[in-house]
């Protein structure tokens, strides 16, 4: 179980909503892959119309709670409207936050994503902030009021993976006790195994699974390397040496006479 503001959570994989060949496909794969919560984003599903209310009424019968994102925003404004529209819309105060800074990088605009997040806290929300792995910035975050951090691995939709595992690693040593869900760059299964391993609480993916050519398979995938390296992590992995250890017993060696 994965505890989030007091709320449990049966899965530690995050999925998102976009770019699946089509709808079925989406709510197929959000059934294989377990997940409890998919993120979705308010602006591009308003602006589809009546497309939108279908899209709408999709995610509600899937049965898992909405994290509502921020996705297209470029500016703090811009970031707050949105995130308010989504609490009346969705009825949660729980806002993924990106505030876009590059458009050839999709990166975080940290400067106005910390701005955005306070603005936020302040008024009741649970902010999820999509950030990079910057450590200042994290502390920064959470001095903002954030209780969750959203970390990249890779820009999104590159598939890259962790591209600075010291990065991450460095944040899951900064804050122990802060739930780190790594969010965006994730291309296999073994990725999200990586960060599993390196003690993330979550992932959040969206490309890997959409674009794959068969997307409930691929969630099916995900879903498997996450559960098994967060046990894998729960249970003791050995640090990796540069000497030869036997792995036999060498006493009571057998006598030849
Ligand atoms: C779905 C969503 O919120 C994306 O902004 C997220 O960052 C996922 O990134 P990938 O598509 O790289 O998995």
């Amino acid at each position: 179980m994965f505890d989030l503001f007091g709320t449990k959570l049966a899965s530690r994989l995050l999925l998102g909503t976009a770019q699946y060949p089509s709808p079925a496909i989406l709510a197929e794969a959000v059934k294989a892959s377990g997940t409890s919560m998919v993120t979705v984003s308010l602006r591009r599903e308003m602006a589809g119309g009546r497309g939108g209310e279908q899209f709408w009424s999709l995610i509600r019968s899937l049965g898992v709670r909405v994290l509502p994102n921020t996705a297209g925003c470029h500016s703090v404004k811009e970031a707050v409207t949105t995130a308010k529209m989504a609490r009346e819309v969705f009825g949660t105060s729980w806002i993924k936050l990106e505030v876009i800074g590059n458009h050839d990088t999709l990166q975080p605009d940290v400067f106005g994503l910390v701005e955005a997040a306070r603005i936020l806290c302040e008024d009741g929300f649970s902010v999820f902030p999509y950030t990079t792995d910057d450590l200042v910035v994290a502390e920064r975050l959470l001095e903002a009021g954030c209780k969750v951090l959203m970390p990249w691995c890779a820009p999104i939709g590159s598939a890259l993976g962790p591209v600075n595992i010291m990065a991450l690693r460095s944040l899951r040593g900064h804050f122990s006790d802060v739930p780190l869900i790594v969010d965006a760059g994730l291309g296999r299964p073994s990725h999200a195994a990586i960060v599993m391993e390196l003690g993330f609480d979550a992932v959040l993916l969206n490309t890997a699974v959409a674009k794959a050519a068969d997307p409930v398979g691929m969630a099916r995938a995900f879903s498997k390397a996450v559960d098994a390296d967060r046990e894998a992590y729960g249970s003791g992995l050995l640090e990796p040496r540069d000497v030869a250890v036997p792995s036999t017993p060498t006493i009571g060696r057998a006598v030849f006479s």
